[in-house]
C-alpha cells in the first residue's frame, strides 16, 4: 500500500486511480465524484459536486444520514474543491480513519477508502450525470413506485441482480465493473444501486420477460475482449413475484445459480406472490388464509376419504375441489362435477347413476351416469345440501358399498370414486331438522374444510381484482389498465356477501362501463359504494366514490387521502391483530418490508389492543 503524506495528511490506498479515459468523463474536479458508503445493513451512495461539501453522520443535521451505530450524529465532512477531495472529522466518537490512522483532516485520492467508525466510504467516479448509481433507500422507494405503477397500468418490469465478474472484482475500484455494465442501460429510464460490494441491482421499468432477458444478456456480455462476463439474475414482475423483497431475493437467487458458462439466469415465473398472495396454475389466488387451507387440502388430496367443503356462496369451493383433485394421485383420471341444486329431483338419480334404455319416458338409450364417468377419479357434488331425501339414500348406498345400479336395471356396477361435496348450507341444522340424513352427513364429511369468506381474505383483494380485470378486458375487447386507488379502497371496504364471484362480476361490469383508463369508484355498483352507517371506512369510501369537481386540487385530494389512509389503517390493523401484533409475520403477510410497516404503524397511530 502506498501511503503518502502531504499538507496535513494525504492518503492514497492501493486501489487504482480511475483514469479519465476509463469512464469517459472529465477530471473529477469538473464532473464530481461518488462516495459509496458500506455500512452494516446496506449501501448508500452520495454524489459530491465540485465546490460542494456533504456532512455524513447518524442523524440530522447531517446531509447524509446512515443508520449505523458506530457513527456520530455529525461524523465527517467530505468536500471537493479545486480537484481535491477532502475529509474532515467533526469530533466523532469513533473517529475517521485512513489506512489505519485516525485523521482530523486529510485529502483522499480517487479510489481511496475512509473508515467512519465501522462504515467504509469509497471514493469513486461512477456513471454519468444522467445515470447515477442510487442509494439503497431511494432505489427501494423507486421499486415501490414501480410496483404501484405496474399495478395501475397492468404492465410489468424487471429487476436484474448483476454480480461482479470475478471474485476479486469487488475489491477493485467499484467503477471498474459497475461502469462497465451501466453503460449498457437506458439513460434516464433504468436505475441501478449497489446491493453489496460485488452485486448491483438494476430496475428495468416497462420491461417484460423477453426484453428483460435480452437486456440481461447485453449487461452480462464482457465489457472488452478477454474480460469475464458479468453474472446476471433476472426477476420479472408480476410473473416471478410482486413484492420488492421477493423480487430482489429471486433476482439474487437466480444470479447465485448462474455461472461463467451460463451467465444469465431467470427466476421461475410459474407462480407469483404478492402480499403473501400466490397465484397458482389455473389462475387461483391464495392469500395467507387460503394458503393454510390449501396446505391442508394438499395433505388430504391423495387419500380416498370423502371431503366436504363448507363456506359461503362464491368463496371458491369448486375451485378448491379442483385443486384437491389436481393434487391427488389420480389427477390424470376423470374429474366430474355436478351441481345438485341445478338438477330437477326427477333427473337426479339417473344423472348420477345412469339409466337403461326405456327406463322412463325419454330414456331412448342407455346412459352410464356421472358415478360411472368419474370411476377411478373424483366426483364433485356441489350444493349437496339440496339433495332430496330419496337421492340422499341412493348416494349413501353407493358411498357405503361402492356399488350402484342404473335406473331400470338390477345389475350392480362397481365403482371407485372419491367424492368431494360442497355446501353453503348449515348441514348440522339440516340434520337436526331432519332435512339431511345424519349417516350421509358423516359419510361425506370424513374431512371438512372451511373456505373463508372474502371479507376475511382482504389480502387477496388486489390480486383478485387484477386477475378479473385482465380476464374481463380479454372477454370484452377492452383495455382498461387498472383500478384507481380510490376504487380499490371502495372494494376493500365492502363486505362482499357474494364473495369472489360477486367481485368477479363487479369488476367485469366496471370494465365494460369504465370511461377512463383506470376504473373509478363511480364505475362500481351503488351497493358496493354504499356504506353502512357504522363503518367509517365505508363512509369515506363512498365520499371518495363521488366524482369530485376539479375546482380546488387540495380539496379534491383530502377526502380521498383520508379514506385511503383509513382503509390502509384497517388492513394493517387487521393483519396485526390476526398475528398477535407480531410485526415480522404481519409484514410477511402484507408483503411489506418490516421497516415500512413499522413506519406506517407509527404514522397511522396504530396501537395493539389492551
Ligand atoms: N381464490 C380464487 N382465485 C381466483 N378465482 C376465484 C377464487 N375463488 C373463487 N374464484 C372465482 O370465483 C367464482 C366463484 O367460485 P366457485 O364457483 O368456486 O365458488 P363456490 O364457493 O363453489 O360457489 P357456490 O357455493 O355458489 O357454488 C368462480 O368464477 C371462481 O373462478
Amino acid at each position: 500500500m502506498s501511503t503518502e503524506k502531504c499538507e496535513g495528511e494525504r492518503y492514497e490506498t492501493s486501489t487504482e486511480r480511475l483514469t479519465d479515459s476509463a469512464d469517459g468523463g472529465g477530471p473529477p474536479a469538473q464532473r464530481g465524484i461518488t462516495i459509496v458508503f458500506h455500512y452494516r445493513d446496506g449501501v448508500e451512495v452520495a454524489q459530491l459536486a465540485p465546490g460542494q461539501a456533504r456532512v455524513v453522520g447518524r442523524g440530522e443535521p447531517s446531509d447524509l444520514c446512515l443508520p449505523d451505530r458506530t457513527l456520530s450524529r455529525e461524523h465527517a465532512r467530505f468536500s471537493l474543491n479545486e480537484g481535491r477531495i477532502l475529509v474532515e472529522d467533526l469530533g466523532s466518537t469513533n473517529g475517521t480513519w485512513i489506512a489505519g490512522t485516525r485523521i482530523e483532516r486529510a485529502e483522499v485520492a480517487l479510489g481511496g477508502e475512509v473508515m467512519l467508525g465501522t462504515v467504509v466510504a469509497r471514493i469513486v467516479v461512477l456513471g454519468t450525470a444522467t445515470l447515477p448509481l442510487e442509494g439503497e433507500e431511494s432505489f427501494r422507494a423507486r421499486l415501490d413506485e414501480e410496483i404501484k405503477r405496474a399495478r395501475h397500468f397492468g404492465r410489468g418490469f424487471a429487476i436484474l441482480a448483476v454480480r461482479a465478474p470475478a471474485p476479486d472484482a469487488a475489491r477493485a475500484p467499484l467503477g471498474a465493473w459497475v461502469t462497465g455494465f451501466m453503460a449498457k442501460l437506458r439513460t434516464g429510464i433504468d436505475r441501478a444501486s449497489l446491493y453489496s460490494p460485488d452485486t448491483a441491482l438494476v430496475l428495468l421499468p416497462e420491461t417484460g420477460a423477453e426484453a428483460a432477458s435480452q437486456m440481461a444478456h447485453a449487461v452480462s456480455s464482457a465489457p472488452s475482449p478477454g474480460t469475464a462476463a458479468h453474472i446476471v439474475g433476472v426477476a420479472v414482475y408480476p410473473e416471478a413475484a410482486t413484492t420488492v423483497e421477493k423480487l430482489i431475493e429471486l433476482a439474487r437467487g437466480a444470479a447465485a445459480g448462474a455461472s461463467a458458462a451460463r451467465p444469465v439466469m431467470a427466476a421461475p415465473m410459474e407462480a407469483w406472490t404478492e402480499s403473501g398472495v400466490t397465484r397458482l396454475h389455473g389462475g387461483m389466488i391464495a392469500g395467507a388464509a387460503m394458503r393454510d387451507l390449501l396446505d391442508a387440502a394438499k395433505q388430504v388430496a391423495s387419500s380416498r376419504a370423502s371431503v366436504i367443503l363448507r363456506g359461503e356462496t362464491g368463496t371458491g369451493k369448486e375451485l378448491l375441489a379442483r385443486f384437491i383433485h389436481e393434487h391427488s394421485l389420480w389427477r390424470d383420471k376423470p374429474r366430474v362435477c355436478v351441481n345438485c341444486a341445478a338438477l330437477p329431483p326427477s333427473l337426479l338419480e339417473s344423472t348420477l347413476f345412469g339409466h337403461e334404455r326405456g327406463a322412463f319416458t325419454g330414456a331412448s338409450q342407455q346412459r352410464g351416469g356421472l358415478f360411472a364417468a368419474a370411476n377411478d377419479g373424483t366426483l364433485f357434488l356441489d350444493e349437496v345440501g339440496e339433495l332430496s331425501l330419496a337421492a340422499q339414500a341412493a348416494l349413501l348406498r353407493v358411498l357405503e358399498t361402492g356399488r350402484f345400479s342404473r335406473v331400470g336395471s338390477t345389475h350392480e356396477v362397481e365403482v371407485s370414486v372419491r367424492v368431494i361435496s360442497a355446501t353453503h348450507r348449515d348441514l348440522d341444522a339440516m340434520v337436526k331438522q331432519g332435512a339431511f340424513r345424519e349417516d350421509l352427513y358423516y359419510r361425506l364429511s370424513t374431512i371438512e374444510l372451511e373456505v373463508p369468506p372474502l371479507r376475511d381474505r382482504r389480502d387477496e383483494m388486489d390480486s383478485l381484482a387484477r386477475l378479473f380485470l385482465t380476464e374481463a378486458n380479454a372477454a370484452n375487447g377492452r383495455s382498461v389498465r387498472g383500478l384507481s386507488d380510490e376504487a380499490m379502497a371502495v372494494l376493500c371496504a365492502y363486505r362482499w356477501p357474494g364473495n369472489v364471484r360477486e367481485l368477479r362480476n363487479v369488476i367485469e361490469r366496471a370494465v365494460v362501463l369504465a370511461r377512463c383508463e383506470l376504473i373509478q369508484p363511480h364505475d362500481l355498483p351503488p351497493r358496493v359504494r354504499a356504506a353502512p352507517a357504522d363503518d367509517g371506512a365505508q363512509a369515506a369510501a363512498r365520499r371518495a366514490s363521488e366524482p369530485e369537481p376539479l375546482a380546488d386540487e387540495s380539496a379534491l385530494g383530502r377526502p380521498v387521502k383520508a379514506h385511503v389512509r383509513k382503509a390502509e389503517a384497517q388492513v394493517i390493523k387487521e393483519a396485526l391483530d390476526k398475528v398477535g401484533w407480531n410485526r415480522t409475520e404481519a409484514a410477511r403477510r402484507l408483503g411489506m418490508p418490516i421497516r415500512t410497516l413499522t413506519r406506517r404503524i407509527k404514522e397511522l397511530g396504530l396501537t395493539p389492543p389492551k
